[in-house]
This record gives structure tokens, C-alpha cells and sequence, in this order.
């Protein structure tokens, strides 16, 4: 498989002088080429575990094995974009000057829709257009894997909608290979390809979602079905 293997991770943290278990041997493959959503609820090591994927924790034991060369990009749930630059420099702002191909930048600003606003600040720009430009920032770093915690959590409904919308559209036009966290069901449904459910620190279950997901409908019985089955297997109860 080409992607990531994380093998038999444990994590702990230490808090006033307590240890407090985060991952407790976690297990998982996640293929390049596709979505893979990391879901769970709150406090449940969601983020621990992108962090260590992407290398920016280490684990206590266990091993993150990539597939080859990478590259990762990060977009979190604040755009992180500088406020003294403009769309375009914000863009750029990771690239060497040599590494700067106006075409190809062009091209991803018009993937994320934000033609016309390469000269526009952060503070002129919606809150979804912000986290556009922060997706473009990550594109044209051109990575491997894009790793995405909570990138739409702050966003209202509507532009919440439409910006998995365009994930999806940029990631096929791109096949880009994307660890996505959410702990929402239905954006974990409407956009994985894989559904990883943590819980306790451990991978719970992995849901595999064959439809593809320009053709997803999640009224339809068989994302209606999943749903249930996800939200029984995730024990809100207990
Ligand atoms: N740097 C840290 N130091 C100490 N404890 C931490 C640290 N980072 C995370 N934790 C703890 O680890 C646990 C898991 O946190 P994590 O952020 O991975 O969960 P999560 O599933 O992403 O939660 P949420 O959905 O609320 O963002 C929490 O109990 C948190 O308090």
C-alpha cells in the first residue's frame, strides 16, 4: 500500500506530574490518493494523532512508516494566514523564490475560487474565503499528504457545505491524499473514503465508503444506515 502505516502508537501526556494516556496502540493504513477521516468525540486523540502523523509530535512508541519521499501540508481550524500579506503572498508564503511558477499558483487560486482576490488581505475576505486561501497555501507547497484538523469547524452551515464541496472537487482534480479530523458524522460521511472511528485512544472501527462522493446522497438508505451504525458504535450513551 502507498500511503501512511501507523503501527502500534502510543502516546501519553504529562499534566502536574499525572500521565494521561492519549493513544493506546493505535494501528492503521491510510492510503494515498484518497480521504481518510479520522472521527471521533471530543478529546479522544483526534488531533494527537495527525500531529504525530505529520511529525509534529513524536510518539512514545510505535512507528509512523510512509510510503516513500513525502511532503505534508497542514490546514487547521483557524486559516493561519498572515494579515500583512495579500491572497497571492499568502499563497507563496512556504515556497523559495525559484520555486514560485506563476501558472501553476494561478491555477490553484482559481481551483479554490478566489480568482480576483490574489490582492486582497485576510480582513477583506469571508471566513470561507480565508480558509480557501489557507487549502491554496497548502496546494502549492505541492505535498504528498494534506493534513486537515478541523479545517471547517468555525464556519456557519451553509459555507461549511459548500467548502466540503470544493474540498471534494479540488481533491479529484488534484488526487490529492488527505487525513482529515472531524467530529461530525455527516461531514466524516459526505467526504471519507475511509471513516476511522477513535475511541479511547484506539481505533474503534474503520468504515470503508465504496459510492463515490460526487454521488453521495446522505438521505439515501445506505448512508442513513451508516450513520446509524456509526452512532451506536460510538457509545454517546456511555
Ligand atoms: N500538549 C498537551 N499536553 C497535555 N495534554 C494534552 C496535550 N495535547 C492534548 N492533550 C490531551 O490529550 C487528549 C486528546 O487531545 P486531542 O486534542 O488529541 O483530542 P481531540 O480528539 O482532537 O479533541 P477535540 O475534538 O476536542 O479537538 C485530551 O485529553 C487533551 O487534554
Amino acid at each position: 500500500m502507498a500511503g501512511i502505516r501507523l503501527k502500534d502508537i502510543h502516546k501519553t501526556y504529562q499534566v502536574d506530574g499525572r500521565t494521561f494516556p492519549v493513544l493506546n496502540g493505535v494501528d492503521l493504513e491510510i492510503p494515498e490518493g484518497k480521504i481518510t477521516v479520522i472521527l471521533g468525540q471530543s478529546g479522544c486523540g483526534k488531533t494527537t494523532l495527525l500531529r504525530l502523523t505529520g511529525g509534529l509530535e513524536s510518539a512514545d512508541s510505535g512507528e509512523v512508516l510512509w510510503d516513500g519521499a513525502h511532503k505534508t501540508a497542514f490546514v487547521f481550524q483557524e486559516p493561519r494566514l498572515m494579515p500583512w500579506l495579500n491572497v497571492w503572498n499568502n499563497i507563496i508564503f512556504g515556497l523559495k523564490k525559484n520555486q514560485v511558477d506563476q501558472e501553476k499558483i494561478q491555477d490553484i487560486v482559481s481551483t479554490v475560487n478566489l480568482s480576483g482576490f490574489e490582492k486582497a488581505y485576510p480582513s477583506q475576505l469571508s471566513g470561507g474565503m480565508q480558509q480557501r486561501a489557507a487549502i491554496a497555501r497548502a496546494l502549492a507547497y505541492e505535498p504528498t499528504f494534506i493534513l486537515m484538523d478541523e479545517p471547517f469547524a468555525a464556519l456557519d452551515y451553509f459555507t461549511r457545505e459548500q467548502m466540503q464541496r470544493e474540498l471534494l472537487r479540488v481533491q479529484q482534480k488534484e488526487h490529492s491524499s488527505i487525513m482529515f479530523v472531524t467530529h461530525s458524522i455527516d461531514e466524516a460521511l459526505i467526504l471519507g473514503d475511509q471513516i476511522v472511528m477513535i475511541e479511547k485512544g484506539l481505533v474503534k472501527h474503520v468504515y470503508p465508503v465504496k459510492a463515490p462522493s460526487r454521488e453521495r446522497n446522505l438521505l439515501d438508505e445506505e448512508f442513513i444506515a451508516l450513520k446509524r451504525d456509526i452512532i451506536e458504535n460510538l457509545n454517546f450513551i456511555n
